[in-house]
């Protein structure tokens, strides 16, 4: 992974406008990946450069369906929903934050987000690193673990809309990833996410503005809209936070496109009104990264 220059730098494009696509995720493939497909359309005509959709978008959140609805990254022939992603950002010359999709590969399933350039390139995918699993008695039973394999990887991509870092929902939870890439020359975290109806009202804006405000960057969350009839209803509430932790724009929980500008100026600003990074205490506590350790 390539180490990020430090301190930060201003990417190229420094304002731009970004779209959240809160779809509305049926049981049929085909119709996700149409309506997945008119909301890129309509955010570019909105002259959105960088596209966020939601945690798996192309298949119901549901254990007995990420088997069914995965398909093969490195077989493209195979992979009606890569080649969708590809052929829009290509189409409209935009970067696309592809939600995530179950991903079979050697008989293991991922919970995955593909990030394609405006050619069209698969630019990085991630691969959800910390699985959700929970056992609120008479609330909310899920574990992710029964059915997916964990990722090992921080992912960090430099774009035409400045170097993102990605997660995947519970990812989210977790300073410490963050953190690195804060560490790493990040802009932006965009974590495409579907949290529930138990955790979602608490934590969800709570543990966004946390993670912008820990590190003093761009936050971009991503969710399905909500479907009370599915076996797992979702939060919703697609939002962006700048990097003093305010809210720049958040959705409901219906389906719906969020579109907003994005101004990294304002990292600069915040970082030199409030310079965290001097005044850190790492005397006391150090942040360790691993990846200096064994790059
Ligand atoms: O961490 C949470 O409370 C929710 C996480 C979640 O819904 C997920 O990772 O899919």
């Amino acid at each position: 992974m390539a180490v990020a220059p430090n301190p930060f730098q201003l990417p190229n494009i420094t304002k731009f406008k970004i779209a959240l696509c809160q779809l509305s995720v049926t049981s049929d493939k085909n119709q996700n990946l149409d309506r997945a497909s008119r909301m890129i359309r309509f955010s570019v005509k909105q002259g959105s450069k960088l596209v966020v959709l939601p945690e798996m978008w192309n298949c119901p959140y549901s254990s007995d369906c990420f088997a069914k609805y995965a398909e093969d990254f490195d077989n493209r022939d195979a992979s009606p929903t890569l080649s969708m992603l590809s052929e829009a950002a290509c189409c409209h010359g935009i970067t696309i934050i592809g939600g995530s999709l179950p991903e079979w590969d050697h008989g293991r399933l991922y919970n995955t987000c593909c990030i394609f350039g405006p050619d069209g390139k698969l630019k990085a995918r991630h691969r959800k690193i910390h699985l959700f699993d929970i056992d609120i008695p008479g609330e909310i039973s899920f574990k992710e673990s029964d059915t997916f394999t964990a990722g090992d990887q921080p992912t960090i991509v430099d774009t035409e809309v400045g170097r993102i870092g990605i997660g995947i929902c519970h990812d989210i939870r977790f300073p410490e990833l963050a953190a690195l890439y804060r560490k790493r020359g990040v802009d932006i975290i965009c974590y495409p996410g579907a949290f529930n109806m138990s955790t979602g009202e608490l934590l969800w804006e709570l543990v966004q503005r946390a993670r912008a405000i820990d590190n003093q960057l761009f936050v971009a969350t991503c969710s399905p809209s909500r479907n009370s009839t599915g076996s797992y209803t979702t939060w919703g509430h697609s939002t962006l936070v700048g990097p003093s932790g305010e809210i720049i724009v958040t959705s409901g929980h219906e389906e719906t496109t969020v579109i907003a500008e994005i101004d990294y100026s304002n990292i600069q600003l915040q970082r030199k009104s409030l310079p965290l990074d001097d005044q850190k205490r790492e005397d006391i506590y150090k942040f360790i990264d691993v990846h200096e350790l064994n790059p």
